[in-house]
């Protein structure tokens, strides 16, 4: 996969991302292209890793074997209709991480029998500690399967869904993620403050905990129930604690909190589709 040029049509805070992730893992930066209309943002990229940039999205699309699209949802639709005769021309592997837009809108928007695989990263794929969902429609070949899995897997962990419907609970649980932990840190972080810690030793004692219990999960062979287990000594403070948020129903929230990220997630398809 090493020569195959990759096409990024839009270069914001995920598409910076991946092609760090990419580069950081020793792809070829001038394998890389990337298009957007903000130069100054183009020209940091191209500073900062090594690769090209295109004058604009046409001239992306013509030299790309794969093309990540990687704008807004709500402007895809724009985008892909103005590529689609250079796509259908091109026939690159098309490889989106919009939220929440169905493959068979983005192949009517494309003109249709295009090979496209759905993803659903993070943002730590930055520090290749990413985790993505994918889903490949029918047209996809296994070699592009493996092509459109080896560019999210350099950015960290892959996982493919069979049921496209899936792709919109993975964007509740992975893709939005990273902020439910940081929001658990905030608080935690605010709580140790307002208990008379230092700020900046309460900063540090919460990011260094989650690391820890995250590389603890990661590396343990016990799930995380286990692991909470041997934390919590009986009649000791980590169970006054857990009691305290279970009496808060910390788990009915989380779970209301997916379903209603999951119903985003197709409410924009639906907004933002071809209905
Ligand atoms: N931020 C996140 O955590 C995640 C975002 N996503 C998806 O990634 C996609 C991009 O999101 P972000 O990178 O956060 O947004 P962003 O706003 O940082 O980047 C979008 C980029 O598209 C550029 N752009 C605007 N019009 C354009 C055009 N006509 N042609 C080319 N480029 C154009 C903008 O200048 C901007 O740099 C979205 O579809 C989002 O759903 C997916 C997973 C996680
Ligand atoms: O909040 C959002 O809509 C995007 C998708 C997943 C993470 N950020």
């Amino acid at each position: 996969m090493k020569n195959k040029m990759i096409a990024f049509i839009g270069s914001g805070n995920m598409a910076t991302s991946l092609i760090a992730g990419l580069v950081a893992d020793g792809y070829n930066p001038k394998k890389i292209i990337a298009s957007d209309p903000d130069s100054e943002k183009l020209a940091d990229l191209s500073a900062r890793f090594g690769i090209l940039s295109a004058q604009n999205n046409h001239a992306a699309v013509k030299q790309a074997d794969v093309l990540v699209l990687a704008v807004k949802p709500q402007i895809l639709k724009t985008i892909c209709c103005d590529l689609a005769d250079a796509v259908q021309q091109q026939q690159p592997l098309v490889v989106s991480i919009a939220a929440g837009i169905r493959e068979k809108d983005m192949q009517q928007w494309l003109g249709g029998d295009i090979a496209l695989v759905r993803t659903m990263p993070n943002t730590p794929a930055m520090l290749q500690a990413g985790a993505t969902a994918l889903h490949a429609g029918l047209g996809v070949s296994d070699d592009q399967r493996d092509l459109a899995e080896s560019i999210l897997r350099a950015v960290g962990l892959t996982r493919w869904v069979d049921n496209e419907d899936l792709m919109d609970v993975a964007t509740a649980l992975s893709g939005s993620g990273p902020a439910y932990f940081f929001l658990v840190m905030e608080a935690m972080e605010a709580a140790a403050i307002d208990n008379g810690l230092p700020a900046d030793t309460a900063r540090l004692l919460t990011i260094q905990t989650a690391l820890g219990a995250a590389r603890m999960a990661i590396e343990s062979s016990d799930g995380p129930a286990t692991l909470r287990k041997k934390v919590t000594s009986p009649g000791g403070t980590t169970e006054r604690a857990l009691e305290i948020l279970e009496q808060g129903n910390l788990k009915a929230l989380f779970s209301e909190a997916l379903t209603g990220a999951r119903q985003r997630s197709e409410e924009l398809s639906e907004l933002l589709g071809n209905h």
